[in-house]
């Protein structure tokens, strides 16, 4: 449940899976708030597949729970009208048209022909509805995939490493799409194992790592809670770091190029340090934080410290 008092869009609650002598996913929590753009990042073999498959009814949790919508999924009474997923690349009939595929789909789930034509425009599909689905690229075929998920018009979308094989121009597409659907107060979960692939789309992250979860929050606090290094091109970097150090600024790292990469404060502090110690500073460059470095050292276990404040957080294994 949520903080206001409806129901998470999504909402895993202590999820583990076990596969004979592999844990999958160990007692994993964590919600996808309605109208949101969730990130749900790991790495390969993290547990994000089999989560994902938890949460939509397909593989049985050893413990715990997952609800859409505050309820297992077993229990919609019309799933394909509240979420629709793109779990694993469709198997798709070669020698089929594209619309022909979706109407087959369409008319499974009891919905008009008139859906399957509306779908395939909403993804720029249109021209090749009468295409073999066996000429299609893997981004022609990434969108009927799509198509074929939004044919409930469902208020959720889950979409597994979407971005998969899609090149630059597919990914921006994709971004917009999945905007302008959670603009309509819809929510998306979209799984990914490179942070960057997603960073410009969503809003909140849950990130998992073997199995467990390291951290779930906006995107935003994430980015706010890591500092960025200031780049110090100075006449006597080790001088400079001394004197830094002794002010208690003493994350400074004389990069190979003789720059001193400090973390912690601003350009005018370190100015201001510098010049009582006789050093002089020719120049300086910010740094922005590197969210996928933020990432891997989250996933890789060996980030130290620092964690958000609030944030769910694993443990370091
Ligand atoms: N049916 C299965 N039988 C046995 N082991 C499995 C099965 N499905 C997944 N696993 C194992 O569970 C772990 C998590 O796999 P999962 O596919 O969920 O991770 P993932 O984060 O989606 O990774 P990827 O991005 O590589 O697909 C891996 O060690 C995987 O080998």
């Amino acid at each position: 449940m949520s903080a206001v008092g409806y129901p998470a869009a999504l909402e895993a609650s202590g999820l583990s899976k076990r596969f004979k002598t592999v844990d999958a996913v160990s007692d994993l929590s964590f919600t996808v708030p309605q109208g949101s753009i969730t990130g749900f990042l790991g790495p390969n073999g993290a547990g994000k597949t089999t989560t994902l498959r938890m949460l939509l009814g397909l593989v049985r949790p050893t413990a715990g729970s997952a609800t859409v919508t505050g309820v297992p999924f077993a229990e919609l009474a019309q799933p394909a009208r509240v979420v629709g997923a793109v779990l694993d690349s469709l198997s798709l009939h070669p020698n089929r048209a594209a619309l022909g595929h979706l109407l087959v789909y369409a008319a499974a789930i009891g919905l008009p022909d008139s859906r399957a034509r509306a779908v395939l425009a909403l993804v720029g599909l249109e021209q090749s509805a009468h295409q073999r689905v066996g000429t299609f690229s893997l981004g022609m075929r990434q969108r009927l995939a799509l198509a074929t998920a939004l044919l409930g018009d469902p208020q959720i979308l889950v979409l597994d490493e979407p971005a998969n094989g899609l090149d630059p121009e597919g990914i921006a597409w994709l971004r917009d799409f999945l905007r302008a659907f959670a603009g309509s107060g819809r929510t998306v979960l979209v799984s990914s194992h490179v942070l960057r692939e997603v960073e410009q789309t969503v809003d909140r992250l849950v990130i998992v790592s073997e199995g467990r979860l390291v951290y779930q929050g906006g995107l935003d606090e994430l980015r706010r809670s890591r500092q960025g290094r200031v780049l110090v091109a100075a006449s006597d970097p080790a001088t400079l770091a001394i004197a830094l150090a002794a002010t208690g600024i003493t994350d400074a790292q004389v990069l190979p190029d003789g720059r001193l990469a400090v973390t912690g404060a601003e350009l005018d502090t370190i100015a201001a340090i510098a010049h009582p110690a006789g050093v002089r500073i020719f120049g300086a460059t910010a740094e922005p934080v590197d969210l996928e470095q933020v990432f891997l050292s989250m996933t890789s276990g060996r980030y130290a410290a620092g964690y958000p404040q609030g944030q769910a957080y694993g443990g370091p294994r």
